[in-house]
Formats: C-alpha cells, structure tokens, sequence
C-alpha cells in the first residue's frame, strides 16, 4: 500500500500532481470588466488601532472621544490610512494575488464625513487599462478604479486608480528597451534651490509663511522629519493580512526567496501610512482628502527603517471648515540608504492656529 507521507513518495506526489492556482493572470483582464469582490470586513477599532500604532498615526482625534469631539467627530472614526489599505487589500486576492510590483496609485479620494467603526467595506473595481510592459516580457501593465463602500448605504467611502505589474500565462516578445532612456541634464548635477525653508509650526498659518519666504529667496518648503520605523514581522507580514490582502509578497519567505527581493517585502500601504504617520506628527491636520501620483521606486523589507521627507507646494484658504486651511504636500518616504523607496502628493486640511 503506498505510504503518502513517505517523503520520496511525497515529494513525488507534489511534482505530478496540479496546484489549485489562486489569484488572476494579465491575460484574465480586460478593460471594462467589474468585479465585486468577495471579500469584505467590518472597520473595526482594534484594526483602525493595530495600524495606527503601528504605523506611527498617532492624532488623538483618532484614539480619544475628547480630541474626535473637537474636530466635529461624534466618535474617534476608522483612520483614512487604515480604511484606504483594508480598500485596497480587500481587492488582492481578484486583482494581484499572482504576484507582480505596485507600481502606484492616483486620485485616492475621501468623501467629507468620517467613517465609524463597525462600517461594513464591500469593494469594487473596474479594469480601466491593460498594456504590455516592454522592460519585462512576463508581466502586463494593469489599472484598476477601485471603490470601497458602505455595504448598508453603498456610499463610496474611499475610491482611486491603481496600477500594478501582473503576472502574463505566457511571456510576449518585446524590443526589452524599458521606458525611453534619455540623457539630458545627466551631467548637469542635482537642480536643487539655494534655500530650503522649514515651517516653524505644524498650522495652516506656519504653512502660509514659510510658502510666502520660500516665495522671495530661491527656495523650497522642503525639510525631513526625525522619526523612522524599522520594518518588523508585523508591520511587513501582519498588517497586510489584517486587512485580507493575500499578496505573497508579505508573507511568503518560501516563495518570496526566489524573487528579485529575495525576501517578504512591505505593504505599499504600509510604507506609505508609516511616512505619513512621520510627517503628520510634525503638523495639525484636520482632515485628509485626497492623494495623487503615488509611486513605489524600491522595495522595503524587514530590516529597513522607512523615514520621510516633506515638500509643500502651495497652500489655500479654501477648506471645508473655518477652524483649517488646505494644503498640498509632497511625501516622500526613503530607507536607512537615503532612496526613495515611496513619493506622492496629498492634499489635506490643516488646522489653523486661531481657531
Ligand atoms: C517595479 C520596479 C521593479 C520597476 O523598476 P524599474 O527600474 O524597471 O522601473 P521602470 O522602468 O520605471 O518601470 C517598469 C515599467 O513599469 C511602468 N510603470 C512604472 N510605474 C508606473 C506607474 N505608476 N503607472 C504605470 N506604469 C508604471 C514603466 O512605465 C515601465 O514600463 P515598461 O516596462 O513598458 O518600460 C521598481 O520600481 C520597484 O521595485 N518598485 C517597488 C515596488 C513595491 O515594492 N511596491 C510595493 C510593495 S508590493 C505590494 O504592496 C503589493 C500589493 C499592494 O499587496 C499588491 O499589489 O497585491
């Protein structure tokens, strides 16, 4: 009789037979497909919590009913960081379980009313665009609108586009170049301005100022923030899956160890929320509303320490309440090597001092 555990015998098993695949291929994908995920959670307060903390989002509007009733909040709502990730993994297991780089996201975009615990997340996506890569014959380009929503309501509570590397079936004969190279300005050194201007305050007013003194000199609202995070089991392997993405790369050493990382790699979302979490601890914000051109130039694995850097590109007194100001900024996460491993910009609303 044969003996299935006998580990020649096994392993011979596991060569003939077929793996039941999980996830989809490029070739699956065609513009114009929705798909209404499966997958849905509640927002809870422990998860909004779990990734706060560790992500270093650390607003008291977000952990205490005193500082949720001073920003207008009946209660310490589900963090926009935390609500935009669970959107997002939620997605994974339809869209890139396969494997495949995230390359970036745009128009990430919040309605104006909070979003309490205990909301159901039911999500959806449209395939906007499909392309082929000519760097890598193995992969597709694919874009995705995402919307996540209240499953009671079917409010939009978090919605953008998406763009990831996935996977092809089969590999498709390219010319291999990549993106066009070009030489200009390759000799030329960093274009940089003369003077870098730090805000003396985290308010909308400290904002205006340095704007309007980077305005006369040749300068930038441009500075760094002290804090970094270095990356950790739970920050690469148990914040993903707490908001159900599946994606191998963050917790699949087995598999990841053949890859170009070589390793498990952190959630884009995670970095990102944890150069944020830097950034925001040097200001007040009132309210986030929306990212754009986000990018994802290297990996981040467990060991590397994810710090930020802050540009501020113009700043209006346009908000949705009195009491704060909006703000554009530039992010730009970078690891213990001085790369940018994230970037993107955000505009968010800003407390002003004299309210
Ligand atoms: C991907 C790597 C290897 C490319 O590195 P490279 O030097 O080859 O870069 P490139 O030449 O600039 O880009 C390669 C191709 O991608 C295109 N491209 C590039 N960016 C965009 C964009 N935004 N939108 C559209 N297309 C884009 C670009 O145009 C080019 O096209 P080509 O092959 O035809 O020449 C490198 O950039 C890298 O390692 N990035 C880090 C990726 C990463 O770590 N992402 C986050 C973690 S993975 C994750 O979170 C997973 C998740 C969330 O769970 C989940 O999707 O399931």
């Amino acid at each position: 009789m044969t003996d299935w555990t006998d580990p020649e015998t096994f392993a011979q098993a596991l060569d003939e037979v077929e793996t039941k695949e999980k996830g989809n291929c490029f070739e699956d994908f065609a513009e114009g497909d929705v798909i209404e995920h499966d997958p849905g959670l509640t927002l809870t307060q422990f998860g909004s919590e779990k990734w706060m903390s560790q992500t270093l989002n650390h607003d008291p509007a977000y952990w205490r009913s005193d500082a949720a009733a001073a920003r207008g909040f009946e209660e310490p709502p589900v963090h926009p960081d935390y609500l935009t990730a669970a959107t997002l993994g939620i997605t994974v297991e339809d869209l890139s379980e396969k494997g495949g780089y995230f390359l970036g996201r745009t128009d990430v975009r919040f309605p104006e009313a909070p979003v309490y615990t205990g909301t159901e997340l039911h999500v959806e996506s449209e395939v906007v665009n499909t392309a082929t890569s000519s760097s890598r014959p193995e992969y597709g380009i694919v874009s995705w609108r995402t919307r996540g929503k209240d499953a009671e309501t079917g409010d939009v509570l978090c919605s953008y586009e998406r763009t990831n590397m996935i996977p092809r079936r089969e590999p498709v004969a390219t010319d291999g170049s990549g993106a066009a190279a070009t030489d200009e300005g390759a000799d030329d050194g960093p274009d940089l301005p003369e003077t870098f201007v730090t805000p003396e305050g985290g308010y909308f007013e400290d904002f205006v100022d340095a704007l309007e003194q980077a305005d006369d000199e040749n300068a930038a609202v441009a500075y760094r923030h002290e804090r970094g995070r270095t990356q950790d089991d739970v920050t690469v392997a148990s914040l993903p899956l707490s908001t159900l993405n599946t994606a191998k790369q963050h917790h699949n050493v087995d598999v990841m160890s053949d890859s170009p990382s070589g390793n498990i790699v952190t959630y884009g979302d995670v970095t990102r929320s944890t150069a944020l979490g830097h950034a925001r601890s040097d200001e007040q914000t009132w309210r986030e509303v929306g990212f754009d051109d986000e990018s994802f130039h290297t990996f981040v694995a467990v060991g590397d320490t994810v710090y930020a850097f802050t540009r501020v590109l113009e700043a209006e007194n346009d908000a949705s309440s009195d009491a704060a100001g909006t703000v554009r900024f530039q992010h730009i996460a970078f690891n213990q090597d001085d790369e940018p491993v994230y970037s993107g910009t955000r505009t968010a609303e800003i407390q002003k001092r004299s309210k």
